[in-house]
């Protein structure tokens, strides 16, 4: 059996035996809370708890995969029946057992952000509206929130308020554009992300025997990353709960970075009203085991500038770390190398995996310099969110001939497929078709059923050859499994075909691409984890994969972490570098309305910087490519607010590529090594007007390192290495065209380097 019990400290261990009632972990970042909620499932489980009536909520997919997994080292298979998963994927699950009371069909397709601008684009259109003043993103992220917080269309237009800002935005129309896309979606028997929340709340509501069943079927209810709950998901916890009241929150105010997504920060505070203040038992986690001292002090300088937060006090007992790089370039192109760099050396000094590295930045655009800075040093990464395999084009395509397959009403599946491949059917034709369905409250395949009475000629003959192709993929559905009938349509729809012809480097990527689904859903079929094989099962499970949940392109999973911070969120790295801390990139200009808004993007910051276990690095470019304009850039004020006690700033060379190593070695530093001593000066200015403790800025040695000095480097000599200092070189090896050096350094201790990159000056 695993001694998990013994691993953990006194609070943590209080959490995780806590019996019935309901618990509410707040805690600081790192201090262990998926830990505890992990292990807090696999000790009710030990202690006689059914699986099957544990609901656990993550913050992703692949969060809710690990934690099984750690509880499965526990409790055993048993483990597979918990209810796991993110708020999205375990309601759909539900929502598809009860369809029916909605007025929904089992087969219901799940609607993408793509799919539902497409829809929202038609609909403007339909209505004659302006598609400039009704611009599908504002129109898009209006009917969002309204559905976030629980606003159905007749609320929606029957609300004054609502109503007014909308006059005030000079978009009158967003409440019958929202009722019309609503009534789409229910007749293409389709449902978007947020319907997936404010249905469950729908049938709960109007269906008390259901939502009762619910209640008495989960006997505890868990939710990690309890601060980024919206009001929708924080009101079908609530309603779940009420019966055992046997609820477990997680959750570290201090995190809290999707207010802009409707999550409420107050549900912290409401969750001790709902409850009972006497009833409600609350343990704080303050101890950090991730992180070095260092970045546990910066983060902490950094989250006490904000006003609205709960009292807690953030340490560790880890070592102090060394401090935190600050890197300046000169350009975004620039950043990306010294950053490629840095991670080459970091990883060749301290023989790391490109796992423990991560790239973190404040949106997806900035990757670019990045991706191009590492793929010149040959460092394998993987970026998370960014166009992923399933945003490809031909991976859509595929999934909507198979969204089609099973659900007919699917009306944006339909748009995408009826002429693909070319069958002559033109966009008039599949934009009438639309119309006729919406005019009729009919879905497209009742149209088609009747075509001829529509649409004349070679249109009319070319959609009923569609339409019987479609009806023979259906025939297919009971009998055979996700993968036979995916395998069928590639090629029956003619796609395989179309893709295989193309010879063009391109055509030949989407191919392969198209035979990587097939391998995915194979893999689906194949795992023992999944009971349900049919093609249903498997759209579902694509069609809920959140960003950080991603599928790897091939076999090396050794590489570089590139997302966002937002994605980030409840990960851990050896080594973090956030980038692109400059004003108006990060604090975002976008997001910069008020003073929440600032501490909402500090606390996007604070989840940054807690990321890292050993050594965090930041940095910032003067210029940057921005909406095609070169702009001037000014290092960001959270630079600033950071006790400068803790950064260094770093002197870098350009990334060690063959051709650099061609320049003389001066030319390369010193752009860098001027920028940085301004900055210190102005770090320095600020910090004294705000009165924060004096900068005490360690300076790398300015010596002229020349790489090429040390061709016959011997053991005894002495050395001086640009981070290490002074040092003793023990022994030299060779082995092939590689030669490594074992060097006793005076402070930073024994060292092996690699001669070809190890910046070193023979002290004579
Ligand atoms: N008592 C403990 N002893 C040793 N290591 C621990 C202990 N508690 C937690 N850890 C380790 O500390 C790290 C952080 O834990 P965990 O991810 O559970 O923290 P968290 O509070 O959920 O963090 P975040 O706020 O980022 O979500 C993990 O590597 C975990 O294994
Ligand atoms: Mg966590």
């Amino acid at each position: 059996m695993v001694d998990y019990i013994s691993g953990l400290n006194e609070p943590q261990r209080e959490a995780v035996m806590h019996g019935d009632g309901p618990l509410m972990i707040i805690a600081g970042a790192g201090s262990g809370k998926t830990r505890v909620l992990t292990y807090r499932i696999a000790h009710l489980i030990e202690n006689g708890v059914d699986p099957f009536r544990i609901l656990s909520l993550t913050f992703t997919n692949k969060a809710a995969g690990e934690m099984r997994h750690r509880i499965e080292k526990v409790v055993g298979t048993e483990a597979r029946n918990i209810w796991m998963g993110t708020f999205h994927s375990v309601f759909a699950k539900i929502l598809r057992i009860e369809a029916k009371a909605i007025g929904y069909t089992s087969n219901f397709s799940i609607y993408d952000t793509d799919d539902s601008k497409s829809l929202l684009r038609s609909i403007v259109k339909e209505m004659g509206l302006d598609d400039k003043t009704y611009r599908v993103n504002s129109v898009f992220s209006r009917i969002s929130g309204a559905k976030n917080r629980l606003i159905g269309p007749d609320d929606y237009i029957n609300n004054s308020v609502i109503q007014a800002d909308d006059e005030s935005a000079r978009m009158p129309h967003i409440g019958r554009i929202y009722r019309q896309y609503a009534l789409r979606c229910f007749q293409a028997n389709a449902m978007d992300f947020d319907d997936l929340l404010f249905n469950t709340n729908v049938l709960f509501r109007d269906h008390l025997d259901i939502l009762n069943k619910y209640q008495h079927k989960f006997q505890h209810v868990m939710v990690d990353e309890f601060q980024d709950t919206n009001v929708s998901q924080y009101l079908i916890t609530r309603k779940l709960a009420a019966v055992h009241q046997n609820i477990c929150v997680v959750g570290d105010d201090a995190q809290s970075i999707y207010a802009f997504r409707g999550a409420n920060i107050e549900n912290i505070l409401n969750f001790q009203r709902d409850y009972g203040k006497e009833n409600v038992k609350i343990v704080k986690l303050e101890q950090n085991y991730r992180s070095t001292k260092t970045i546990v002090e910066a983060a902490n300088s950094i989250i006490s500038r904000n006003k609205h937060q709960l009292e807690k006090h953030v340490f560790t007992d880890n070592e102090a770390g060394p401090l935190i790089d600050v890197i300046k370039a000169s350009s975004d192109n620039e950043e990306g190398r010294l950053v490629a760099s840095a991670i080459f050396e970091t990883k060749m000094n301290e023989s790391l995996t490109n796992n423990d590295f991560a790239i973190l930045y404040r949106t997806n655009a900035q990757s670019r310099a990045f991706e191009e800075a590492l793929r010149k040093v040959s460092i394998k990464y993987r970026i998370i969110g960014g166009l992923s395999f399933y945003q490809r084009k031909e991976i859509k395509d595929l999934i909507a001939y198979l969204r089609f397959t099973v659900n007919q009403q699917d009306e944006e599946a339909f748009k995408r497929i009826i002429n693909l491949p070319k069958r002559g059917i033109g966009d008039t034709t599949v934009a009438k078709i639309s119309v006729i369905a919406a005019e009729k409250q009919d879905s497209v395949w009742e149209i088609v059923a009747e075509i001829s009475k529509h649409v004349a000629g070679r249109a009319a003959i070319a959609i009923e050859g569609f339409a019987d192709l479609i009806k023979s993929f259906k025939l297919l559905l009971d009998q055979k499994d996700a993968f036979d009938v995916a395998s069928h349509i590639a090629k029956a729809s003619g796609l395989l075909k179309e893709l295989y012809d193309d010879k063009t480097v391109e055509g030949l990527a989407r191919y392969e691409n198209v035979q990587e689904l097939l391998n995915a859903i194979k893999e689906f079929v194949d795992n023992p984890d999944n009971d349900e094989k049919s093609l249903g099962a498997f759209l579902q499970s694509v069609s809920l994969l959140t960003t950080a949940d991603e599928k790897e392109d091939d076999g090396d999973n050794d590489r570089v972490t590139l997302m966002t911070i937002h994605a980030a969120k409840g990960l851990e790295f050896k080594n973090v570098h956030i980038v692109g801390l400059e004003e108006d990139l990060f604090p975002s200009q976008m997001m910069l309305e008020s003073r929440n808004d600032l501490e909402e993007e500090r606390r996007l910051f604070y989840v940054a910087i807690t990321r890292a276990e050993k050594r965090l690095s930041m940095s910032y470019a003067e210029t940057r490519y921005h909406y095609g304009r070169l702009k001037m850039c000014e290092p960001s004020r959270f630079l600033m607010e950071m006790d400068q006690r803790y950064l260094k700033m770093s002197k870098l060379r350009s990334a060690p590529s063959r051709m650099d190593f061609d320049r003389p070695e001066r030319d390369r530093s010193e752009s860098t090594s001027s920028g940085s001593m301004s900055f210190v000066r102005s770090l320095a200015q600020k910090t004294a007007r705000s009165q924060a403790p004096q900068p005490i800025v360690s300076h790398t040695p300015s010596a002229d390192f020349t790489p090429t000095s040390t061709a016959d480097l011997a053991a005894g000599q002495r050395v001086e290495h640009a981070k290490f200092g002074f040092g003793t070189v023990k022994q030299v090896d060779v082995n092939g065209t590689e030669r490594k050096a074992t060097i006793q350094f005076e402070q930073a201790g024994e060292k092996v380097l690699l001669l070809s990159f190890a910046k070193l000056r023979v002290v004579q």
